[in-house]
């Protein structure tokens, strides 16, 4: 078991802020760390990772981290750690990344194996796709066998059909070596496929946990769908108007009257929801 309890001043863009963060997270458990940009989720993995200071505590198993009097090195910490970008060494093959990290020849290969990596072991990581290079960090995160695995919105800068195919590896590696990981991310089907809680972040502080279902479902009340987005235009087409909201990769069209044309600005978050119709779902 992880327990957190910890305490850092951040200077945000509206001034100052407290991060205090009060949280017991089960062994082997998958939790993401969503919330408004700002509201300290790196912060609070940096905090994990021994990479920034702060005060309180943490304990994982009978191990303590952090303390009063106490702080234990990044290095001595059993982590592993994912960035959006990558921070693989440009000068060093696949397999000597990984190998950097732990000398565990066989450890590599078999990570190498299981993500499809195999054959490109002796490439230079800036001659990798996106992806490639996104398995290969995740490799090397599992490299020490990490009790903890930290991921910051690691497949964010992905397309979404490679997306897709990396959280099932993530899964895959996070369920075989039996890892706890706390992963940041905004994405609510990514959330869903892959944590069993999600913890919600606002100014520093937990606002919600739970399930992804309780946390992200949003058709509360007699609504059947919703949908958040991004209002980009209002459209006149004849004597109607149009509004054009983008919604995760489409554009939706919605018919919205003269009043709601006025009051509604460009740019501005909306909700989109209805009750009226019985949807229609088929494979693509
Ligand atoms: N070491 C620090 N000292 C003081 N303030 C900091 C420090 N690190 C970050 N901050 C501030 O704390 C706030 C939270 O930053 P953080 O990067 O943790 O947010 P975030 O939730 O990860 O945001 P995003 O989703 O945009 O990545 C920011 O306003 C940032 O400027």
């Amino acid at each position: 078991m992880i327990k957190i309890a910890i305490n850092k001043k951040l200077h945000g863009a509206d001034g100052q802020m407290d991060l205090s963060v009060n949280l017991t997270v089960e062994d082997g458990d998958f939790v993401a760390l969503a919330g408004q940009s700002g509201s300290g989720k790196t912060t609070l993995l940096r905090i994990l990772a021994g990479l920034e200071e702060a005060s309180g505590t943490i304990q994982i198993g009978d191990e303590i981290w952090l303390d009063k009097k106490f702080c234990l090195p990044s290095q001595k910490r059993k982590i592993g750690f994912v960035f959006q970008d990558y921070a693989l060494f440009n000068n060093m093959s696949v397999l000597d990344n990984l190998l950097y990290v732990h000398k565990d020849k066989r450890l590599a290969e078999s990570l190498l194996e299981m993500t499809e990596l195999a054959e490109l072991k002796t490439r230079l990581p800036n001659t990798l796709s996106g992806g490639q290079k996104q398995r290969v960090s995740l490799c090397r995160a599992m490299m020490n066998k990490p009790k903890l695995l930290l991921m910051d919105e690691p497949l964010s800068a992905l397309d979404p059909e490679m997306r897709t195919k990396l959280q099932q590896e993530i899964l895959t590696l996070h369920k075989e070596f039996g890892t706890t990981t706390i992963m940041v991310s905004h994405d609510p089907s990514e959330i869903y496929r892959l944590a069993q809680r999600v913890i919600m972040l606002n100014f520093g502080e937990i606002v919600s946990d739970g399930s992804p279902k309780d946390i992200l479902l949003k058709t509360s009340g007699s609504q059947k769908f919703s949908f958040e987005g991004e209002l980009l235009d209002i459209v006149k087409v004849d004597v109607i108007n149009i509004a054009i909201v983008s919604v995760g990769q489409q554009l939706v069209e919605v018919v919205i009257s003269d009043d709601e044309a006025h009051s509604l600005k460009i740019g501005q978050s909306v909700s989109l929801s209805t009750k009226a119709f019985s949807p229609m779902i088929r494979g693509l």
